[in-house]
């Protein structure tokens, strides 16, 4: 990703001392695995707050953000770079118009990432949805189809409007387990990910708040219900995904392209042609012949043959 304008990281300077000596902490321990960049694609449904997230972690307004459905059409990718470390955060436009994928926005993303590396995956959608729904699982195959089911290992499931009182009474964190294992559920069913496999894909759940009006603790950093300071939460969480032994996903042509419909089981078209002949053509062939040897003439062809020949 070396085309595009990459900024010295500023925002990094806006969040409190506290945050910014976790992150530059974080990010000291890539440099000593020498991971010295971070290519994080930003994807889910419209509407449920990914470039906030990405703005939020960056800690600047580096993408426009719009309570009403945007009408980018296009990934912006914003690059940082902080003491020798590059980070390009990838935000993506909402995949669902309609109530269905839509493929043309889809197909956009697949192109603008060609020959691009995705190190990680930021699944966004909100902790306040009550419900999955098939949409979901559309969603997640859309995901899966297009760049493999690889791209899991490198996820991070990120659940944003996370200042919130649950319903029902339900305590804070017991919400948000329930919460993540139902989005969990649909998300393997989409991923075709086997029960058994299910371990090679862990998948970790964070949250985040977005609002300018998220609570924050004695050294000003913005907490979540139960605490947790949420930026330096998600940054850890993506240390640890990018550390995780998994591989990096090369968007090449062939990965995005899928393999193609009219060369599927063309080299066996030989083998197949060979068989038939060898195998059903020859043999009844074998078998008319031998049948007509073994033929009992009739009287009248024997006749004929005989030699007798009549002459008129
Ligand atoms: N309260 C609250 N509002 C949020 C949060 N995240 C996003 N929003 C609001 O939700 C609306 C949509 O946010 P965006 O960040 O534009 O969502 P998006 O997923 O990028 O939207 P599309 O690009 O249209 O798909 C905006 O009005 C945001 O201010 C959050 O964590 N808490």
């Amino acid at each position: 990703m070396a085309s595009q304008l990459v900024r010295e990281w500023v925002g990094i300077q806006q969040f409190p001392p506290a945050t910014q000596s976790k992150l530059l902490e974080l990010l000291g321990d890539l440099k000593q695995q020498d991971v010295n960049t971070l290519n994080i694609l930003v994807m889910g449904k419209s509407g449920v707050g990914k470039s906030s997230t990405v703005n939020s972690i960056i800690g600047e307004r580096a993408v426009a953000v719009s309570a009403f459905q945007s009408e980018g059409l296009r990934p912006v990718i914003v690059s940082r770079l902080s003491a020798g470390f590059t980070l390009n955060v990838i935000d993506t436009p909402g995949l669902i118009e309609g109530g269905y994928v839509n493929d043309q926005t889809l197909e956009i993303i697949k192109r603008f990432l060609l020959d691009k590396r995705i190190d990680i995956l930021l699944y966004v959608d909100r902790l306040d949805a009550y419900r999955v729904d098939n949409m979901d699982k559309q969603v997640i195959k859309a995901i899966t189809d297009s760049f493999g089911k690889d791209i899991w290992r490198r996820a991070l499931v990120v659940l944003t409007h996370a200042q919130l009182s649950p319903p029902d009474g339900l305590e804070y964190d017991v919400f948000f387990s329930k919460r993540s294992e139902s989005l969990l559920k649909v998300l393997r069913v989409g991923a075709r990910i086997k029960k058994q496999d299910a371990w090679g894909f862990n998948i970790p759940v964070v949250l985040v708040e977005n609002s300018g009006r998220c609570n924050k603790n004695q050294s000003d950093e913005k907490i979540l219900p139960n605490g947790t300071a949420w930026i330096p939460n998600i940054v850890k969480t993506i240390t640890e995904v990018a550390l995780n032994g998994s591989k990096s996903i090369l968007v090449d042509r062939k990965l995005i392209e899928g393999p193609n419909p009219n060369r599927q089981w063309k080299e066996f078209i030989p083998v197949i042609f060979a068989f038939q002949y060898f195998f059903i053509i020859k043999p009844i062939q074998r078998a008319i012949k031998s049948d007509i040897a073994k033929e009992a003439k009739p009287a009248w062809e024997l006749r004929d043959s005989g030699g007798s020949s009549r002459r008129f």
